[in-house]
């Protein structure tokens, strides 16, 4: 079987909603200049790959877009990221209540030191989207559907998240942000520490959240791309070299930086 499986994967052609508009993007750490003047839009119910060789920007750029960055006191970001047409580094917004709207998901999973149901409730308590431990029940059910694990976990809910295998916790991590009905879904190399199997796992369960929201995944492995993804972003040396369908990026890629990534010349 041809390992990219392009042709198998499901080709959407719907148009989709812009849910991301980023406009002449920069980012700084210091005097390094990480991220160069990049525009984009991401859309709506799609999962779109950031790929680019080591180094590049995927993660800088994946982290503006819930404003992770701002934790990294060296960084410094110019330019407009407009969620639905907002611009989240306005003032007013709150970068923890967009850290519910934008969820992330990072290479290692890392549950908190609790038990399943409270990792799973942890978003919803904080921002009180429960009114009752009914609700809560029923929020923290739904998530751990949503991340394909409630048959594997559901009688032992009260055990430490710690304790599961490490595809998991990761699909753990997935029902956490699900649970806040994020809009977009940020993963950073979401299977780099995982097994086939669990890749598998998490690849198929990527595949279902998008009918809910947008997902953006950083990856290393152009055959995990070419499978999940509908879009790809290439980024090189701080650049975003080219953006379009995973097909054509695959296949005919315009951009000559892009022809020798994906075939193995660079990176
Ligand atoms: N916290 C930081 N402080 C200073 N420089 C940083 C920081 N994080 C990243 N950089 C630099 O910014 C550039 C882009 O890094 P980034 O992690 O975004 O790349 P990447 O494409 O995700 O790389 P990788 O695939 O290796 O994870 C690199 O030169 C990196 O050294």
């Amino acid at each position: 079987m041809n390992d990219m499986r392009l042709a198998e994967r499901t080709v959407d052609t719907d148009a989709k909603a812009i849910k991301f508009q980023c406009r002449d993007v920069q980012v700084w750490y210091g005097e390094k200049h990480a991220i160069k003047d990049v525009n984009v839009d991401l859309l709506d119910k799609t999962v779109t790959a950031f790929i680019g060789p080591s180094g590049c920007g995927k993660s800088t750029f994946l982290r503006c877009l819930n404003r992770m960055n701002d934790t990294i006191p060296v960084a410094r970001i110019a330019g407009r990221m407009l969620l639905d047409g907002e611009d989240i580094y306005d003032r007013r917004v709150d970068p923890v209540q967009l850290r519910a709207q934008v969820g992330m998901v990072f290479q290692k999973p890392n549950p908190f030191p609790k038990s399943i149901y409270d990792n799973v409730a942890y978003g919803a308590r904080i921002h009180g989207l429960a009114r009752s431990k009914a609700d809560l029940d029923g929020i923290v059910e739904k998530a751990l559907r949503g991340a394909a694990l409630w048959d594997e976990v559901k009688d032992r809910l009260g055990e430490t998240g710690t304790g599961l295998s490490g595809g998991q916790q990761q699909r753990l991590c997935i029902a956490r942000a699900v649970a806040t009905s994020p809009e977009v879904l940020l993963m950073d190399e979401p299977c780099s520490a995982l097994d086939p199997i669990a890749t598998a796992q998490v690849e198929e369960l990527i595949d279902e959240l998008r009918s809910h929201f947008s997902v953006v995944i950083v990856t290393h492995s152009m055959q995990q791309a070419a499978r999940v993804s509908q879009k790809t972003a290439f980024f090189h040396l701080g650049n975003l070299v080219e953006y379009g369908n995973t097909d054509d990026i695959f296949t005919r890629p315009q951009d000559p930086r892009t022809e020798s990534y994906i075939s193995g010349r660079i990176g």
